[in-house]
């Protein structure tokens, strides 16, 4: 019988140990939140999801679970428990503080987890463009990465809410990764990823999370070759509809 690998994820006693100084509040990065086999089962799900399940769009492709939103709205059901076995439980273990009466990240959202996921695959090349969260969500954000790495571009808007052109700060990715983005990262800030075949000119001055990083030497003279990366999306969709009260929406129409 073959004895399965000691599995080197590490959670930390305290989110505010993850916390990731060089940036507003509030972003936190664990390096090894699941194990290499807990993400190779996880790409597999995802490649063996019936071809209905991708969403192509001009670039990239994305799965939503259980479901799309209709008019920001979901439609109760379970999350599977591939997307639910490890990481839901260990995202609702987090706690912010070591203190005993510490909440824990999902505390004050709705539903106390996120209960729903989108995933999406950056083949080399496709980022995705800044934007912002908006209001369908408790605006908490936990994504963990799996297959390759990439940087994450935070950008700061304008006063006049135009998009100031050059990120204001970057986190890396590395695959088996957790980032959870909340409070003004969420509200005041965009996101995007870059359309590139490779990140460049990484280092501890560019990169806001680079000594929380697993494998920071792997990035010789500062860059990242691009191949397929792949992320889950966690988050709690505030308006959550039964299936009963849908049917009598479209009765209605
Ligand atoms: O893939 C990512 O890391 C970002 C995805 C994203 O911004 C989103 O789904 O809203
Ligand atoms: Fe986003």
């Amino acid at each position: 019988m073959e004895i399965e690998p000691a599995s080197n994820i590490s959670l930390p006693a305290a989110l505010e140990d993850a916390r990731i100084t060089a940036l507003p509040s509030a972003a936190y990065y664990i390096p090894d939140f699941i194990s290499e086999g807990e993400e190779q089962a996880i790409l597999q799900k995802i490649a063996s999801a019936p071809k209905p399940k991708w969403k192509q769009l001009t670039h990239r492709r994305l799965q939503t679970w259980p479901s799309d939103l209709v008019n920001n709205k979901l439609i109760d059901a379970p999350l599977p428990d591939w997307l639910q076995e490890p990481i839901v439980s260990q995202l609702t273990s987090l706690c912010l503080s070591q203190d005993s009466n510490s909440p824990g990240i999902f505390s004050n959202s709705p539903h106390k987890r996120p209960n729903h996921v989108l995933i999406n695959e950056y083949p080399p090349g496709i980022g995705i463009m800044p934007h912002k969260d908006g209001s369908a969500y408790h605006p908490i954000v936990c994504t963990v990465s799996l297959g390759a790495s990439l940087c994450l571009d935070i950008y700061k808007s304008k006063e006049d809410g135009a998009l100031d052109p050059a990120p204001a700060w970057r986190i890396l990715q590395e695959p088996r990764s957790l980032l959870i983005t909340t409070d003004d990262l969420y509200t005041e800030y965009l996101h995007g990823i870059a359309d590139s075949i490779e990140d460049t000119n990484l280092s501890e001055s560019t990169v806001a999370n680079w000594n929380m990083l697993r494998s920071s030497h792997t990035f010789t003279e500062g860059r990242n070759v691009r191949s397929t990366r792949t992320s889950l999306t966690y988050r709690d969709v505030l308006k959550v509809s039964k299936l009963g009260n849908k049917l009598g929406m479209f009765q209605k129409k």
